[in-house]
């Protein structure tokens, strides 16, 4: 767990890029930094593995302050991750994800092994292990920025916008492996993007920042489409929160009714629609006797287990009947979701997300019909019904039925053997570095991304007071 107490930063221009920050980012779990240009995420994330250093405040891992910690030890069990993956661009796949256990003094054959096990766990092909980054697609980088902070096993991993280089397809790929690792691996990260999008989709815990470096709001991600805490937190959620907040909603408890299936559009002449399946019990399309002989499009289905009541009501809004096809595990056809049934499960779902946010007083003042609409009779009244903000809504009857580097890689660690940059890796910044990184100058060294920081060998030894001659910003 990381803990910033009245944190504050100001750079030596008076740039206050953080100000009086308190933040909880815990362990084990994705925390996504989000919030405009220039709002303080990078200095925020920056310092958490001492690039740069507080002007004012604590900052504190498991309790103990960052700065009893060597930078050179901190960052070994920091692994940090920048956009365009950061690599050395003359030297081999291979040889950029070594880079931290070769300083750590691994020897060849086990840093060798590692980085090609590394290979495998981020979806790339050993046989790209002897190319260099120049040769790889934006994408397969950015899996090697990853393998290579991941190289010496951190307890932590940092992120800087690591994927905002990428297209989509790309994008959403290297999000599914992040969650994977993290899920496999149990890892803390730490992640800032300017995209809300990404930032819901992956954040177990989402803080969004304002310019001045405030914290605007921290929250999970459905807390946070549900209940936007203010006029700049809705607008920077965007429009469609209500829809996307159903992601966080499943859709095991719909109830998934029988549909008629057939093999062909011919046998379905009269009667009700029918969804037109293959040999292997697999759906293809709709077809309505009604609207005559032509299979209609299916829409997009969805799997009762594992998707979100999102999909569902995408599904009921493309399928040409106002039916969701609901598929089992092997894509066979499960049944259907009539759209009336959907739109029942968000109501109900509103009328929870409501219900938990109520004050307790009013929660204990409730009259009996307050209660969540799911326990109320089922001929309940269509009559007005209070809502969680005090005022009314109509009841809605058929919703009652129970329904299931910085300066301081700079000013390297005299005391520390990798002084000389391990547990530091700098991109190159010569012509063809894929480092964005700013050239070193005074406080712009601070800014200097491109360190893969990786852990401390399970014997290193920690320092047990910060190093004074490093005043950042310079000043020693
Ligand atoms: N070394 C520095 N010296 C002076 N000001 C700085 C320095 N580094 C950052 N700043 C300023 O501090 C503020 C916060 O910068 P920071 O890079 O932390 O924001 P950010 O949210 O990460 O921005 P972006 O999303 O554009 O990368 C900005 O106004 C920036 O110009």
């Amino acid at each position: 767990m990381i803990t910033f107490e009245s944190v504050s930063k100001t750079y030596r221009d008076g740039t206050t890029a953080v100000a009086d920050l308190d933040l909880v980012l815990p362990s084990d779990q994705i925390s996504i930094v989000v919030g405009p240009s220039g709002c303080g995420k990078t200095t925020t994330l920056r310092m958490i593995n001492r690039m740069i250093e507080p002007t004012t405040g604590t900052i504190a891992w498991d309790d103990r302050p960052l700065k009893s910690f060597r930078r050179t030890t901190l960052r070994r069990q920091m692994g940090y991750v920048i956009q365009n993956g950061g690599l050395f661009p003359h030297r081999t796949v291979l040889d950029n994800i070594c880079t931290v256990p070769a300083l750590l003094g691994w020897s060849r054959a086990k840093s060798r092994s590692r980085a090609i096990d590394l290979l495998k766990m981020v979806g790339l092909d050993r046989s790209l292990a002897h190319r260099f980054p120049a040769q790889l697609s934006g994408g397969q980088q950015q899996r090697v920025g990853v393998a290579r902070a991941l190289a010496a096993d951190p307890v932590l991993l940092l992120m800087d916008e690591p994927f905002s280089a990428v297209d989509p397809v790309v994008r959403a790929d290297l999000q599914q492996l992040v969650r994977e690792i993290q899920r496999e691996l149990g890892k803390t990260i730490v992640m800032i993007t300017h995209d809300i999008d990404e930032a819901m989709l992956m954040g177990d815990r989402v803080v969004i920042m304002r310019v001045g470096g405030r914290i605007a709001q921290v929250g999970t991600p459905d807390e946070i489409l549900d209940r936007p805490v203010d006029d700049f937190v809705e607008g920077f959620v965007g429009k469609d929160r209500g829809y996307r907040a159903l992601s966080f909603a499943p859709a095991s408890g719909l109830p998934v009714g029988r549909v008629r299936s057939v093999r062909s559009a011919a046998s379905a002449t009269s009667g009700a629609p029918a969804v037109v399946v293959d040999a292997e019990g697999r759906p293809t399309g709709w077809v309505d006797p009604d609207h005559g002989p032509a299979v209609l499009p299916l829409g997009a289905t969805f799997h009762p287990e594992t998707d979100s009541l999102r999909a569902v009501v995408d599904a009921t809004l493309s399928s040409p009947l106002g039916m969701a096809v609901a598929l089992q595990p092997s894509g066979r056809l499960a049944g259907v979701v009539r759209a009336e049934d959907a739109l029942a499960a968000v109501r109900r779902r509103r009328l929870e997300v409501a219900d938990q946010h109520r004050p307790e007083e009013q929660a204990a003042d409730a009259e009996p019909d307050d209660v969540p609409v799911a326990d109320a009779e089922p001929d309940t009244a269509p009559a007005a019904r209070s809502d969680a903000a005090g005022g009314t809504r109509p009841a809605e009857p058929d919703a009652t039925e129970p329904r299931p580097a910085e300066p301081d890689a700079a000013e390297p660690d005299a005391a520390e053997p990798d002084a000389a940059g391990a547990g530091a890796v700098e991109p190159d910044a010569t012509p063809g570095s894929t480092s964005t990184a700013p050239p070193a100058d005074g406080d712009d060294l601070e800014r200097q991304p491109g360190r893969a920081l990786g852990p401390p060998p399970a014997d290193a030894p920690e320092a047990p007071a910060a190093e004074p001659r490093h005043a950042e910003d310079g000043s020693r």
